[in-house]
């Protein structure tokens, strides 16, 4: 990641309502009837304009995310020194501080240890119990989430969703982040995390009710994202669009400062394990009018070789640049 974000950015005049999915409108028998039902018609449609949506009727109780928020928000007001202390060599699993933002990260929730390691040392002697499980609960609750919206992405592909579910999706995991964006120095319209497309499937994403997120189109204009409480925000990532071979957008995004103090969000993302071969079924490819756009690679290969997920250069993207045929 780079360290140094400061350069001035053009201030987006466009604000977008991003598309709005009702999760709850969906069955759980997934059945070749789902493909038209009108839910699915616009998530597909989501996927492909913007590769963002907005989620309601999510499943996952408003006062979870509020708990989830709060020691969040206390983690992240713990002093310098101790923040400092689960900083790690392995910055996947440990605390970044960078001169615009900082982030803890949680890896292969919520089965490792990762949450306690981090909570040991911020919280030296017993670590903090209450954050432990609440951050627990939440990734538990919202990868669930993500296994029934990538189930429902099947159906929008046209998939049976039950065989490429068990084959690719069944063994996916979660990273968890928690971002913190202090205020101090920081003027109105600076980019806080610089624009960049995540490397997962999906990745659902919890803010605290401030502006400050933005997305690029396809015709490469920012558009500046609303908040709305209680919904949640879900991305498609890399790896999602090399194994729709494409027929889904990994939209750059970017968080701008506002004139906000100590901004936060909580980012999980749903991603394939390490060694899981990245191919787009041949289902989703057509020789004529969709031939196969990205050779076949490993998880780990993608997050290991790209240094930045950042730059576009000459219009191509780090995947584009990485995979691309
Ligand atoms: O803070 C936000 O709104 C965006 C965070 C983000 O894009 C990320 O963690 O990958
Ligand atoms: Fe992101």
């Amino acid at each position: 990641m780079p360290s140094s974000l400061k350069s001035p950015i053009e201030i987006p005049v466009n604000e977008l309502d991003l598309p709005l999915i009702d999760i709850s409108e969906f069955p759980l028998e997934f059945g070749d009837h789902l493909q038209n039902h009108p839910e699915v018609t616009k998530l597909r449609d989501a996927c492909r304009e913007w590769g963002f949506f907005r989620l309601v009727n999510h499943g996952i109780p408003v006062d979870l995310l509020q708990k989830v928020q709060t020691v969040a928000k206390e983690l992240l007001s713990m002093p310098t020194e101790a923040r400092d202390r689960a900083t790690d060599s392995c910055p996947a699993e440990s605390y970044v501080r960078k001169p615009t933002y900082e982030s803890f990260c949680f890896l292969d929730l919520p089965n490792s240890d990762s949450v306690q390691k981090i909570s040991a040392r911020i919280w030296p002697g017993q670590g903090n119990s209450i954050f432990c499980e609440t951050v627990g609960k939440y990734s538990s609750s919202a990868t669930d989430l993500a296994s029934k919206i990538m189930k429902v992405i099947l159906a929008t592909l046209n998939l049976d969703v039950e065989t490429f579910y068990r084959s690719d999706f069944e063994n996916c995991k979660a990273y968890l982040r928690i971002n913190g964006y202090p205020s101090d120095g920081k003027s109105i319209g600076e980019e806080a995390l610089f624009s960049h497309a995540d490397v997962g499937c999906l990745t659902i994403l919890l803010g605290d009710e401030k502006e400050g997120l933005e997305i690029r189109s396809k015709e490469g204009k920012w558009f500046s994202v609303k908040p709305v409480s209680d919904t949640l925000v879900v991305n498609v990532g890399d790896s999602l669009k090399a194994w729709s071979n494409g027929r889904y957008r990994s939209s750059h995004h970017r968080v701008v400062c506002k004139g906000w103090t100590d901004r936060m969000s909580i980012a999980l993302f749903y991603v394939f394990p390490n060694d899981k071969k990245i191919w787009a079924p041949a289902e989703l490819v057509d020789e004529e009018i969709n031939p196969r756009r990205y050779k076949s690679f490993t998880f780990s290969d993608f997050t290991h070789k790209i240094r930045h997920n950042t730059e576009v250069i000459d219009k191509l993207t780090a995947l584009e640049r990485f995979a691309g045929i």
